[in-house]
């Protein structure tokens, strides 16, 4: 996807609304605002795009329920905080989007229900059909239960996760600036705006910067959940909630914020599942054939190519596949648990029935279960 007008003929969209716009300076939920966006989707559903919606705003709005001034650090206050305030939210989405005759289906996820193969495709099936029936669903991070190890973190990468689920065509972010500027624009107010570029562009990193204050990720996340978005094909815009009738000008293919674009093929879909994972149980040290082998002709990772073995990790798990300099090369699920492959590394396959007594698969990781980073 190129241009602007073909972006806004996209037929998928997933549309994330952050904290920062969400919520009226403290004093809970921006109704009217709300009631504003709601219309805009109504009238891009009416159209015929199918619209899921990524909402946050349970975690402050629980908070102005709860009369609390600041947000608490204790992780079971914030889950209780959320619990409240979603409550909140989904009432809110709901009866604004009843107004226009539309359904609305609440869907709370933790990245453990994306990283469990099952769970994938149920999630995956389940919004689907809810698209199809032209229900909007509403998602949130499922905060009520989310410890560190199963959350995503930030409402910008479940966007762009769910964004990879449904292969949608185009991830909108709403937030509370144009979109992405050379620098942040509350510390350089000279900083200029992005118009466009490339998602998975190293330099964009660079130039974002943390949350302003009620938001979890700031710029960071939404640059890096337009490189995971592209990997299933989806171009990202990121723009301000504030415009008037934001969705309906882009919609008409206007040239408003940040347009991240997806250039590359996208993934296969069980590739996209591996890439979509947030944490590894291991490491993998390859030599440089290897890793020369694995970027350029996508065959699997033979033990023979491997110096070092790094973690504890079981037989199927997913780990991490490094350079000699530490960086990621790619991710896979390993055929051979940590302690076994400590004794086949560096050997050739024919091998490692002598090594072990029993040999499962000649190759470390297979190609099919392996994705490059
Ligand atoms: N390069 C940048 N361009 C624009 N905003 C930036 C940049 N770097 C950091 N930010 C900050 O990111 C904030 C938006 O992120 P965040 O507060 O997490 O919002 P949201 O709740 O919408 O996710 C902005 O208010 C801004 O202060
Ligand atoms: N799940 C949280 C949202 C966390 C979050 O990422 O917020 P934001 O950075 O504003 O999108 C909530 O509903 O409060």
């Amino acid at each position: 996807m190129t241009s602007r007008s073909e972006l806004g003929k996209s037929r998928r969209w997933v549309i994330k609304i952050g904290s920062a716009l969400l919520t009226d300076e403290g004093r809970g939920l921006a109704h009217g605002a709300i009631g504003a966006w709601v219309e805009q989707m109504a009238r891009l559903r009416a159209a015929g795009h199918e619209i899921l919606l990524v909402s946050s705003g349970a975690v402050a709005e629980g908070m102005h329920r709860l009369h609390w001034v600041t947000r608490p650090h204790a992780l079971h206050e914030l889950q209780a905080a959320a619990a409240v305030g979603q409550m909140g939210l989904v009432q809110a989405y709901e009866s604004r989007f009843s107004e226009h005759g539309y359904h609305t289906a609440q869907i709370l996820l933790t990245h453990d229900d994306l990283s469990d193969r099952v769970r994938y495709l149920n999630a995956r099936s389940t919004l689907r059909t809810l698209l199809r029936m032209g229900v909007i669903p509403v998602v949130n991070e499922n905060d009520t239960v989310a410890t560190d190890e199963i959350r995503f973190g930030d409402n910008d990468t479940l966007a762009a996760l769910v964004a990879n689920l449904v292969e949608a065509e185009l991830l909108v972010i709403l937030t509370d600036q144009q979109g992405l500027y050379e620098s942040d624009p509350r510390r350089n107010p000279d900083a200029r705006l992005v118009p466009e570029a490339e998602a998975a562009d190293p330099a964009l990193e660079l130039m974002a910067g943390g949350s302003g204050s009620l938001g979890r990720g700031g710029m960071l996340t939404k640059v890096r959940a337009a490189a995971r978005a592209a990997r299933s094909g989806a171009s990202t815009l990121i723009v301000s909630g504030r415009e008037p009738d934001v969705l309906g000008k882009v919609a008409a293919g206007e040239s408003l914020g940040t347009l991240l674009r997806a250039v590359k093929a996208p993934l296969a879909a069980r590739k996209q599942w591996l890439a979509g994972q947030l944490t590894v149980r291991g490491r993998l040290v390859l030599d440089a054939g290897a890793v020369s082998v694995l970027r350029n002709s996508g065959r699997s990772l033979l033990p023979v190519g491997v110096t070092g073995v790094e973690g504890e990790f079981e037989r199927g798990e997913l780990v991490s596949c490094l350079d000699q300099d530490g960086s990621e090369v790619a991710r896979g699920l390993v055929n051979y648990n940590a302690g076994e492959a400590a004794r086949i590394i560096g050997q050739p396959s024919d091998r490692i029935e002598s090594l072990l007594g029993y040999v499962d698969e000649p190759e470390l990781i297979h190609r099919d279960n392996l994705v490059l980073v």
